[in-house]
């Protein structure tokens, strides 16, 4: 578990973080949203203690950092995946960092067979792909068998399989009962890799809840919906209290609809008999919708706040 109280973190006049609270669950893929420069790397340097807080605190697995006799084995990170002397094979790079730790060497083989790294043990990690250098950072990150994981943007700069890899393992470590928390600026990939989220802005806290709740909370998906009855849809959502646009003249068949659910579009149209030819969500803005939460984090907050409510009463 990460509980973090009050953090609060300044250079300066500039304020990175502000007075942040939220907590990542054990067993949970928790992801930590906001885009560049909302303090999410300054977070991760203070749960790490490589960063002290100006004010609040930040607890892993119930204690400080600077508390933990041996933090490799409460908490590992992958922070820079090019951390690492390009002349040492994978293994020697292990090893090193396992003897420093009071870690048996024995568990060097078994985080690189894990991360599929076995058979170029041998190799220099200077030569590794991003890829590579990436799975290489987290079996540094697993030498000693943490509870708690810590991904700064990992899947930066991979290709589609990489990405792909990175997202199993997550889930495949919460699964196992361990607290992962991963950073990103991307709202869509996070919707696909994390069951909850932290999300901020200008180092304040936006939102803590689930990636559903947040999508559908911020307003953030569109429907669309075709049908040979589009206009009598249309008013009937409408009347509804449903954002319903006509997406284009020349297809008239087709509306837009936002901020609703398939399940409730689908249930007004079957109770009017309304026949439907597509029922579709569409993501394609949701990472334009998200920075301009995000980007005027303050300003937005309330209207959010109100929006998950809303949310909350619509889903019961
Ligand atoms: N050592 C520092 N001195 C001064 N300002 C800093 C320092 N480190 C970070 N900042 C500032 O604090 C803010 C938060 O930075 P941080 O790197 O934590 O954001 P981020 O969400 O991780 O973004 P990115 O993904 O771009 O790294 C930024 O405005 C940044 O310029």
């Amino acid at each position: 578990m990460i509980e973090a109280e009050g953090l609060t973190k300044r250079y300066g006049s500039k304020v990175a973080v502000n007075d942040l609270s939220f907590t990542a669950r054990p067993g949970t893929v928790t992801g930590f949203l906001g885009p560049n420069g909302a303090g999410k790397s300054t977070t991760m340097r203070m749960i790490l203690g490589l960063d002290r807080p100006t004010s609040g605190t930040v607890r892993v697995d119930g204690k400080q950092y600077r508390e933990l006799r041996e933090p490799l084995r409460t908490v590992g990170a992958l922070i820079d995946a090019k951390w690492v002397h390009p002349n040492r094979s994978a293994h020697a790079h292990l090893r090193w960092l396992a003897r420093s730790n009071r870690i048996p060497v024995s568990r060097v083989d078994e985080v690189l067979d894990m991360v599929g790294l076995g058979e170029v043990a041998g190799k220099r990690a200077g030569g590794f792909s991003l890829g590579m250098s990436q799975r290489l950072g987290i079996a540094a990150a697993l030498l000693g068998d943490p509870k708690i994981l810590l991904f700064d943007e990992p899947v930066n700069g991979l290709d589609p399989e990489g990405i792909h890899w990175i997202r199993r393992f997550m889930r495949r470590l919460a699964d196992e009962g361990r607290t992962v928390f991963v950073s990103s600026h991307l709202l869509t990939e996070m919707s696909l890799t994390a069951e909850q989220l932290v999300v901020v802005g200008k180092g304040e806290l936006i939102a803590q809840c689930s990636t559903d709740e947040f999508v559908a909370g911020a307003g953030l998906t569109s429907l669309t919906v075709r049908s040979p009855q589009a206009a009598r849809l249309r008013d009937l959502l409408t009347a509804d209290g449903v954002l319903a646009k006509p997406a284009d003249p020349t297809t008239p068949d087709t509306i837009v609809v936002t901020g609703a659910e398939s399940d409730r579009v689908g249930e007004i149209a079957a109770r009017h008999g309304v026949v439907l030819h597509e029922l579709s969500p569409q993501r394609g803005s949701l990472e334009e919708a998200f920075m301009q939460i995000t980007g005027d984090a303050v300003e937005y907050q309330t209207d959010f706040g109100d929006a998950l409510a809303t949310a909350g009463r619509d889903a019961r």
